[in-house]
């Protein structure tokens, strides 16, 4: 059994147990139960900062990615860091305004922004929208238009980049659905300048996600300044330039590029192409978030199949879909290892009914009924992806903070499930088949 954690990590084992910061799991897991989200404050500071540091000296906005855990004490402390936010639904604009962040430092991004959502975020008086088609800067002009306002923009280029990552989570290549076609830019910024509705702010990319190598950045980053220098050409000047997110973290022995290293990369190419300038903006999502969180879980059943074994657990793909989804391998540790090595394979499995409901394969593991385990760098798409499929209850969520841990989210119970639906019964249905009310 693997047991070998990076020390870079709050998650380390103290007296034979795992620890977070300064708070056994174990007692977590006994105050809470499982399934149960644990993220460590001090490693999303440290993530933070690790990007603040060498951005520092230049003009700068570091964002977080709200879909990547939007709970709201983590925006919150993402916030008071001096984060400024990504967001793809009115829903995470929502949330930034609940947790009292600052709304003059939201991106929105998202290839289908509706009416609504548009409206929202000009009331909200975000800092940009990242448009993403042709068809969204003419709507996005349309609100403005309405409501007297102005909008800044800045235009998600696709640069057609290969980030060499999961098909899935790959977003800047020319057969993605995200942002515009490179070759169409130049001329959608024109029109973007010319309409009295919109200030034309910035140039923004996202490749992908999970990336491990600064390279299909530092290739971005020259396509958008070939652009950059075209758009100079036709008299347009942006304020910044935003390389997305994307930078991958640790899951298992991926050595990842740094945020100063990638910053260094990108701070090259900048000013070698004469736009040193610019304000730099990021919108990171797992490298922030990622390695600070822990997902509990307890072994319901060690279960002998006729072909492999089975350690059956109380953690779904309702809670941790990233496995089901990119068959992403993730850690899998016993919270209190147990001396003796009697060792087997087995399949770490939920309690959902489909095959495809796993969270590790082939895993050497010593455990029994009852005993507690740990899913670890589970601070990124592990909660904000999670469903009430099966009719399971959400998952509770807890942040430690030293020797201090604080209930983030409540576990849903079973009654809240179906609070939202309104039980019909047939004489209350129209004969059209529509309700009367
Ligand atoms: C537009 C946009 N920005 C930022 C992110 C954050 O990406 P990551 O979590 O890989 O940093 C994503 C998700 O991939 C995204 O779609
Ligand atoms: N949800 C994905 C990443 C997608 C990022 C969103 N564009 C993951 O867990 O790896």
């Amino acid at each position: 059994m693997n047991l070998s954690l990076p020390n870079d990590r709050e998650f380390a084992w103290k007296d034979g147990t795992l620890w977070c910061e300064n708070v056994p799991l174990k007692d977590l897991a006994a105050r809470f139960g499982t399934p149960l989200y644990v993220y460590s404050k001090q490693a999303i500071v440290n993530a933070f900062q690790s990007y603040q540091k060498p951005l520092e000296p230049y003009k700068h906005l570091m964002c977080f990615a709200v879909k990547a855990n939007s709970n709201l004490s983590i925006i919150r402390l993402l916030g008071k860091l001096g984060a400024g936010f990504d967001i793809v639904s009115e829903g995470e604009l929502r949330r930034i305004q609940a947790a009292g962040c600052d709304t003059s430092k939201v991106i929105f991004s998202g290839v289908a922004k509706t009416y609504h959502e548009i409206e929202a975020a000009l009331d909200a008086d975000i800092k940009c929208f990242n448009i993403e088609s042709p068809a969204e800067l003419d709507r996005v002009i349309a609100v403005a238009q309405k409501k007297g306002k102005k909008a800044r923009v800045s235009f998600r280029v696709n640069p057609d980049v290969d980030a060499k990552t999961h098909p899935y989570i790959s977003t800047g290549l020319k057969k993605n659905k995200f942002g515009i076609a490179y070759d169409q830019a130049v001329e959608l910024y024109l029109k973007a300048s010319r309409s009295p509705e919109l200030e034309v702010v910035g140039i923004d990319c996202h490749i992908g996600s999970q990336i491990t190598d600064t390279a299909p950045f530092v290739d971005a980053c020259e396509k958008l300044c070939t652009l950059l220098d075209k758009l100079r050409l036709n008299g347009i000047d942006l304020q910044h330039i935003d390389f997305g997110g994307g930078l991958g973290i640790q899951y298992s022995n991926e050595a990842v590029p740094s945020p100063t290293v990638l910053v260094a990369a990108l701070r090259r190419v900048l000013v070698k192409r004469g736009y040193g300038d610019k304000e730099m903006i990021f919108e990171a999502g797992r490298s922030l978030v990622g390695n600070s969180g822990a997902l509990l879980m307890t072994v319901q059943y060690m279960k002998q199949g006729e072909l492999k074994n089975f350690c059956i657990v109380d953690c779904g793909m309702n809670d941790m879909i990233r496995p089901t989804l990119y068959q992403a391998w993730m850690q899998i540790v016993p919270v209190t290892p147990k001396k003796e090595e009697k060792e087997t394979y087995c399949y770490v499995v939920g309690p959902v009914c489909e095959t495809g409901d796993w969270l590790g394969k082939d895993r050497l593991l010593n455990v029994q009924e009852g005993d507690l385990m740990a899913l670890l760098s589970a601070g990124a798409y592990g909660m904000s992806m999670a469903s009430n499929y099966n009719s399971r209850c959400l998952p509770a969520e807890v942040l430690v903070d030293g020797n201090r841990a604080a209930l983030i989210r409540k576990r849903q119970c079973a009654e809240e499930l179906f609070s939202d639906e309104i039980l019909v019964t047939d004489t209350q249905l129209g004969s059209d088949g529509l309700t009367d009310q």
